[in-house]
């Protein structure tokens, strides 16, 4: 008999699925995570962002048990796993190298995490069947791993993790090996398998653009530390330091060494206040802003709707800084590399942030 897989995440009273109390992962003298906590709520799907290195993957090979903390305790349901085997766990895992084995067909591949639960023969090929469709993989059952492109690939191996109804699905840069088309395509495969099937998810990426896409909320990593877990919109919005502003919306950070950045409030000291403006908030030639500055055209990127300028504008201890500017299309042209232009900001359109760097 099959098990049928809930289409929804939860019965509505949310609870934790899986809990970061104080985990601290060293080896040797370094931490690759320190001290994180984190609770992730049943059906959630957190990204895990962060700048390669900042610890994203050791992070989720703790939650897996391929890895031990040093430190702290990981839940999953309320109880505590840090010294459960991966197999005792009751995950899901996805690679970015699909990991199915080449030998066996799409369906075999499938039946086999159900095998090693002991399902029984008749069983185990139903579910197989009945993932394949609902991965919009019918009528692929007979095929090996190699006739199938990297993203069919991916379906399959997402398939097999979730056949056995898995507590969470943790998935590790599951796009990496894929190009940018089928990239989208499997990122709303992802988001619909999510919606229909409730399933708790931890997807490690450093795509910005990935997270943006899937994340109910988005953990970011850096230097080991957990620095914020929010949603998206609040990311963008309220970012709650500069560096967040920087690396989730690309703001331009403006210390008080620069004009634009004193005339704004931002301190001169290091690891201060800064004033932290979106490339689409810069102005461009417009008189009596509340900041104002000029600069030189370095360089001008077109990206369909709107041109990116790169404008070095001078700091106070003779150097130069670059800012980053986008206009719409048609108020770009006549720019060019080399021109001089005035810069400048309206108040509201700057978050007065710590810097994030102290
Ligand atoms: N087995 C290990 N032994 C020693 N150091 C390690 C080990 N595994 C990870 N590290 C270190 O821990 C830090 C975090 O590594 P981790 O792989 O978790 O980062 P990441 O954010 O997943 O990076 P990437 O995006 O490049 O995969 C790095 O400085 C790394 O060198």
């Amino acid at each position: 008999m099959t098990q049928n897989i809930p289409t929804r995440a939860s019965d509505g009273a949310s609870h934790p699925a899986l809990v970061f109390d104080r985990v601290t992962k060293s080896y040797g003298e370094v931490d690759a995570v320190a001290d994180v906590d984190l609770e992730v709520e049943a059906g959630e799907l957190i990204c895990l962002l962060g700048s390669s290195g900042s610890g994203k993957t050791t992070l989720l090979r703790l939650v897996a048990g391929f890895e031990q903390p040093t430190r702290g305790r990981i839940r999953i349901d309320g109880s505590d796993v840090s010294r459960l085997s991966p197999a005792d766990r009751g995950l899901g895992m996805v690679f970015q190298n699909y990991a199915l084995f080449p030998h066996l067909t799409t369906q075999k591949n499938i039946e086999y995490g159900l095998k090693m639960r002991g399902w029984d023969r008749a069983a185990r090929a139903d579910r197989a069947r009945e993932m394949l469709e609902r991965m919009r993989l019918g009528g692929f059952g007979g095929r090996l791993p190699s006739e199938l492109s990297g993203g069919q690939q991916q379906r399959v191996a997402i398939a097999r993790a979730l056949a056995y109804e898995p507590k969470i699905l943790l998935m590790d840069e599951p796009m990496g090996a894929l190009d940018k088309a089928l990239k989208q395509d499997l990122l709303q495969e992802v988001r619909r398998v999510h919606r229909e099937f409730g399933t708790t998810m931890l997807y490690v990426t450093h795509d910005r653009e990935e997270a943006l896409t899937l994340a109910d909320r988005v953990a970011v990593m850096r230097n080991s530390q957990l620095i914020a877990c929010d949603t998206v919109r609040d990311l963008y919005e309220r970012p709650r330091s500069g560096y967040l502003a920087g690396f989730f919306s690309g703001a331009n950070l403006f210390t008080g060494e620069s004009r634009l950045g004193f005339a704004l409030g931002a301190e001169r000291t290091e690891g201060g206040t800064v004033a932290c403006v979106r490339p689409g908030d810069l102005r461009i030639g417009i008189p009596d802003l509340d900041a104002m500055d000029s600069g030189t055209v370095v360089d001008a990127l077109y990206l369909g709707e709107s041109m990116q300028l790169s404008v070095a504008v001078p700091l106070r201890d003779g150097s130069a800084e670059t800012v980053k500017v986008h206009l719409p299309t048609p108020a770009a042209a006549g720019i060019g590399i080399g021109d001089t232009v005035s810069i400048g900001v309206d108040r509201r359109d700057a978050m007065l942030l710590p810097s994030g760097d102290s």
